[in-house]
């Protein structure tokens, strides 16, 4: 682009970064000005809390309606997204000053769980691998962490028992959702890559439900390669570190932290991969205004019993957005439901489906109420 009117580029160059010097100064001087705010948010939310009560400064509702208010005012030219994602982390930087937030997930360092839980809370927090999605519900109702990031669904490969299961004997709430686009990387050692065809890997490690949703590639690529499942793709990244003639399947995250090339970038099947994961801790969420509700509702084994079940949420104009079957394990319990619905438990609508489906079923609870995702 030429301008007629530009000196030298150095006199232009000069101007224009003075400007960007005094812009961020006064962004700066802003963004300190709102970390005020929020420490006199914490007096104010201590002053008011019963006694012996936890005070609640974690507000899923309130970041929600922030985010989505960043993303509908936004004139650009930066796009809505990536304003909002900077807003994510002054927000985490602002709460780790009220509260310095620990966040148990489903590890070890380098899983699609820590970005999930990064991504949903922000950098400000300490994140705390754990082996199993057990022992992040098990950290949670211990107190060792404040809330707790799981795995729940994958558009390719559907829902993720385990994490369901959990909940059937636990007593957290549901605070929170992520959704996060899963790119698969296949992943070989720099020597493997060097010598080329004579050093193929002969086996592949990833995750069971990544070596699925990259079953297709695997048979087009690398028919012949022995696929070994393990406990998560960082183990997996791990493993194709360690031992000789091994690959992985993981991200670019584990790439990272296990010093691995990207042999072949976003080897996944389906395009528009998707993994949802779910916030678990022991507070309930206030409104928000574009909320989801999660419910765990069992029944006799009766011809019509999920039409009977069902059927207040049709009268009473609540949408359903996901329905889940599991087999109960114990005898009182002969399926369990979970159930997805549109809005809050608070809304009048919701309160009223729910009490009609409550009498209906040998056992009901509500998981909790949360913000769809915003970012
Ligand atoms: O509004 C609040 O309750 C705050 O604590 C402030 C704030 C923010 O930075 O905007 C910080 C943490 C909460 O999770 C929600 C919002």
């Amino acid at each position: 682009m030429t301008n007629n009117s530009f000196t030298t580029e150095a006199e232009e160059l000069g101007k224009l970064r003075d400007e960007i010097d005094s812009v961020d100064q006064q962004i700066q001087q802003l963004v300190n000005q709102r970390a005020q705010c929020a420490q006199k948010v914490a007096d104010v939310k201590e002053h008011f809390s019963k006694p012996g009560e936890s005070v609640v400064f974690y507000r899923p509702e309130r970041e929600a309606q922030v985010l989505r208010r960043v993303m509908e005012r936004n004139q650009g030219p930066l796009p809505a997204e990536g304003v909002a994602r900077l807003f994510r982390e002054i927000m985490s930087q602002c709460l780790a000053l009220e509260e310095p937030m620990k966040i148990a997930y489903l590890g070890p360092e380098g899983t699609f769980t820590q970005q999930a839980a990064l991504k949903h809370f922000g950098h400000a927090v300490e994140c705390q691998g754990q082996g199993s999605i057990e022992d992040v519900f098990r950290e949670v109702e211990a107190g060792g962490a404040n809330f707790g990031v799981v795995p729940v669904e994958n558009s390719t490969e559907g829902v993720i028992t385990h994490t369901l299961d959990s909940f059937v004997g636990s007593n957290l709430n549901i605070c929170g959702e992520v959704a996060l686009r899963i790119h698969h990387h296949f992943l070989l050692k720099e020597a493997l890559l060097k010598k080329g065809a004579v050093a193929n890997p002969t086996k592949v490690y990833s995750h069971a439900q990544s070596l699925a949703q990259c079953r297709q590639w695997l048979d087009a690529n690398w028919p012949g390669i022995e696929r070994i499942a393990v406990s998560s793709n960082a183990e997996a990244a791990r493993r194709a570190q360690e031992e000789e003639g091994a690959a992985a399947i993981a991200s670019e995250a584990a790439a990272e932290l296990y010093n691995l090339n990207i042999a072949t970038a976003n080897i996944e099947d389906m395009p528009d991969n998707t993994t949802r994961f779910l916030i678990i801790g022991k507070q309930t969420t206030e409104i928000s205004g574009d909320d989801k509700t999660s419910l765990l509702v069992a029944s006799k084994n009766k011809p019509g019993a999920l039409y009977h079940l069902l059927a207040p949420f049709h009268e009473e104009g609540v949408s359903l957005t996901r329905i889940e079957t599991r087999p109960s394990k114990s005898g009182t319990w002969n399926y369990i439901f979970f159930i997805d619905l549109e809005g809050h438990q608070n809304e009048e609508k919701v309160a009223k489906a729910m009490a009609l489906v409550q009498q209906q079923c040998t056992d009901f609870k509500c998981l909790g109420s949360y913000p769809k995702a915003v970012l």
